[in-house]
């Protein structure tokens, strides 16, 4: 077991979808997959369903990252496991209010700033205690079969690209939803070549242009968790497209709480919650 290396983190999360967060601007303490294990072990070490590292473009070590202008604010994205992705919808949101409560940047309400992430750059707008971030263009691809614990039957599930791979799958409702047993990863046939994120969705009403749904989501890489950002977006875009794009604007529900998606004019989502720091600490060195 790799012990927690010593240094300052902060605890944050989006709608429950917890993050250790470590700020390294320079690039001299880069993440290895044994350090995030350690950290976001729920009981040997801080606990989150990701770890975050705020580096500056040009001194990450990762040429995706390194790709932004130099000296933009990067969000190194590891999951619990040990494994990275290309993007975290709930993740850049609290990336960006841990880099304005760390004094790393600056905000005024309304303002936003580009951050780096292996998917390119993506702006994250202040709007008070809440974060917008702009995730944008989605893109919509063909089929695959899903199974679940819970679940009687397989079920059909749309591809879904937001920078990273979501499979979303629509069911009848809330009782088939709350039925899931998400504790293993869902089947995927064909199996997608680097794994998927998989949402299960309720399709709720549509009311003066505003769609509403219900999702659980099985994370690749971190497995269920209480809220995933660019899952949300995904499982709004693919619900979106089941109902003849009836309505541009979406509420979310997800166990921890509620997201909003809304598809701007240049067929941009956006994804808008809140984004919490719960507290900061001292990682102590495993030689103390
Ligand atoms: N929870 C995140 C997504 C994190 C990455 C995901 N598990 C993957 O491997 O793609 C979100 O809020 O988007």
């Amino acid at each position: 077991m790799t012990a927690l290396a010593s240094g300052t983190f902060s605890k944050g999360h989006g709608t429950g979808n917890d993050f250790v967060l470590v700020a390294d601007p320079d690039g001299a303490a880069p993440l290895t997959p044994e350090r995030v294990r350690a950290l976001a072990d729920r009981r040997f070490g801080i606990g989150g369903d990701g770890v975050i590292r705020a580096v500056r473009a040009g001194a990450t070590g990762d040429a995706a990252l390194d790709a932004a202008p130099a000296g933009t604010w990067a969000m190194d994205y590891w999951n619990s496991d040990g494994s990275v992705s290309e993007m975290c919808g709930n993740g850049v949101r609290v990336f960006v209010r841990f880099l304005l409560e760390s004094r790393l940047a600056q905000l005024a309400d309304g303002e936003g700033i580009d951050i780096a992430t292996r998917a390119g750059l993506k702006r994250v707008v202040r709007r008070g205690d809440r974060f917008s971030a702009d995730l944008g263009p989605f893109e919509l691809g063909g089929d695959r079969l899903v199974g679940a614990g819970g679940l009687q039957v397989d079920r059909p599930g749309l591809d879904v690209s937001t920078g990273n791979p979501h499979v979303v799958v629509a069911l009848a409702g809330d009782d088939e939803l709350d039925a899931l047993q998400l504790h293993e990863a869902p089947s995927l046939d064909p199996a997608p070549p680097d794994g998927a994120n998989v949402e299960f969705v309720v399709p709720g009403t549509i009311a003066d242009g505003v769609g509403s749904i219900r999702m659980r989501v099985h994370e690749r890489g971190s497995g269920e968790t209480l809220s995933c950002g660019t899952g949300a977006v995904a499982a709004a875009m693919a619900t979106r497209h089941w109902s003849g794009d009836a309505a541009d604007r979406w509420i979310v529900d997800v166990p921890g709480g509620r997201l909003e998606v809304e598809v701007d004019e240049r067929g941009h989502a956006w994804l808008t919650g809140p984004a919490e720091l719960v507290f900061r600490g001292e990682g102590i060195s495993p030689a103390r």
